[in-house]
């Protein structure tokens, strides 16, 4: 079956799904093949469960020629649908990508349009080879806009989703130190996430980007097609106020707040709001979107416990937005401040180099309490009150007998070493 016939296909569903333990009525099935399972097993009981069609790359399995739908490898078939149904689409696509704060960025961006427009995004941060397509598929013509985000860990899988997409307009949220094993260091990094930039020039799209940011000017370099945001001289006029906790701001001369904590926050705010204003989103709407927007699942979020205080950002960490946390920490105004780090992972060879390089911060630039756990901030030098456990376990054993009162903690780390669970121990 071609493309197209099988794009009429999917019109007539309701939607995609890969796993039959979410399908919906009237999907269609794409059974793909992962680290666990073959979803060809659970073709038949993908149609069993109220899928209209299968897509199945294993002969063996096909029990009838209607619903079955037969294809050289499913995995490309999803990606090439979805780049069908783009074309389709009569819309225009904002792409993002970064090292850090993507999915946080998205959401604001959403916030902002969805004041004006019907738009659509990528849910949760389905944002890879598999995830960029089911956004895709997820979108139809009645949008206004559709927002997709782009995650990699190496080279050329941001130019490879942008030819899925095929973004008419991009952004760029930093370059951090995030996969540094896969890319190769920031040198890398910046290669592999400028491959937005790379498309976007040569297909006449139009980059959003931070006038202050040295880095990303030089990576656009001339290139003309651009909407700039920065606190002075640039198309959007956004400028930093505090983040005492939460971000402030002034957009044009009007002050905003936000539900957002953390100084990078900043920069995820002013792409929102620069987006909203080359869309023609009203400068009130906008105001009102971020200050709608309240981060959630782990994302630098903010709540009390007893009496304490507590900063929540264990979704995620690298030396970048650790450092970017810590600093944030560094500047609140609070009497007790306590933090527990888990490692960082995926940094490969600079693994030992970055943990140490947290640990020299903390000691040289924080007077609170700090609690490290993980093999890499286990084998870091220490010196002083800083405790480091191998494990969740050991930091566990130790953290049960200790009263926390009228405290501000910071929990960071990895989403492998999962240090939400800290919660249930202070
Ligand atoms: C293939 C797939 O989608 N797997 C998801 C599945 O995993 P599971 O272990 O259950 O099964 P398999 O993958 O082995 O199964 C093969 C298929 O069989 C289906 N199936 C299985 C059992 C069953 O009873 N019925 C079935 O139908 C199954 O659904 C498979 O289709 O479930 C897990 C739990 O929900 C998912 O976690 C898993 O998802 C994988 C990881 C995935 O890639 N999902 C994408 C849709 C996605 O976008 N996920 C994002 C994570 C994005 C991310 O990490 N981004 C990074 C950068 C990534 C770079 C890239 N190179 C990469 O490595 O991906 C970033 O930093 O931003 C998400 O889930 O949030
Ligand atoms: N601009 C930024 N600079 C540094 N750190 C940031 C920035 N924005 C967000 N972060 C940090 O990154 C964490 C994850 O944010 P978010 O999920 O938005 O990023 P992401 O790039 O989408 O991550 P992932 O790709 O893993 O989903 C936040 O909780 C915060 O600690
Ligand atoms: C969760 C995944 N997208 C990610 O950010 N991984 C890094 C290595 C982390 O968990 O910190």
């Amino acid at each position: 079956m071609n493309n197209e016939d099988l794009h009429h296909k999917f019109l007539e569903c309701s939607g995609v799904s890969t796993d039959t333990r979410k399908i919906e009525p009237n999907n269609m099935y794409f059974a793909l093949k992962g680290d666990n399972f073959d979803g060809n097993a659970f073709a038949k009981q993908a149609l069993e469960a109220g899928a209209t069609y299968a897509v199945v790359d294993d002969a063996s399995i096909v029990l009838d020629k209607e619903r079955y739908i037969l294809v050289d490898d499913v995995l490309q078939r999803l990606q090439e649908l979805a780049n069908h149904h783009r074309h389709s689409l009569n819309i225009p696509i904002i792409a993002l990508t970064g090292s850090n704060g993507k999915t946080t960025t998205k959401e604001l961006i959403h916030a902002v349009l969805s004041t004006t427009y019907t738009v659509g995004a990528t849910k949760g941060n389905l944002n890879n080879h598999i995830g960029v397509p089911l956004t895709l598929l997820s979108f139809d013509s009645n949008l206004d806009y559709g927002i997709v985000e782009m995650g990699a860990n190496h080279q050329k899988e941001i130019e490879f989703l942008c030819s899925i997409a095929v973004p008419n307009f991009g952004v760029i949220t930093n370059f951090g130190k995030a996969h540094m094993e896969g890319f190769g260091g920031i040198e890398g990094i910046i290669k592999g996430k400028s491959e937005l930039y790379d498309y976007l020039k040569s297909h006449n799209g139009l980059a959003f980007i931070n006038s202050e940011d040295p880095k990303q000017m030089e990576q656009l370099g001339s290139y003309g097609n651009r909407y700039t945001f920065g606190p002075k001289g640039a198309d959007t006029q956004v400028a930093f106020s505090h983040a005492n906790p939460f971000v402030t701001g002034t957009y044009n001369q009007t002050e905003f707040s936000s539900q957002l904590i953390g100084g990078y926050n900043f920069t995820n705010i002013a792409i929102a709001i620069s987006i909203g204003e080359y869309f023609d989103v009203p400068e009130s709407s906008i105001i009102k979107g971020i200050e709608s927007y309240t981060p959630t699942n782990n994302r630098s979020q903010i709540m009390d416990k007893g009496s304490n205080h507590i900063i929540l950002d264990a979704y995620n960490a690298n030396p970048t937005s650790m450092k970017a946390a810590l600093h944030n920490l560094f500047q609140l105004e609070a009497s007790h401040k306590v933090v527990f780090l888990g490692d960082m992972f995926e940094l490969g060879d600079y693994a030992k180099e970055e943990h140490q390089a947290i640990v020299n911060l903390l000691e040289s630039e924080f007077d609170g309490t700090i609690f490290l756990a993980g093999e890499n901030f286990y084998d870091t030098e220490r010196q002083g009150n800083t405790k480091a456990f191998k494990t969740f376990e050991d930091l566990k054993n130790e953290i049960n007998d200790i009263e926390f009162e009228n405290a501000t903690i910071l929990i960071k780390g990895s989403r492998g070493m999962a240090l939400e669970r800290v919660l249930d121990f202070i």
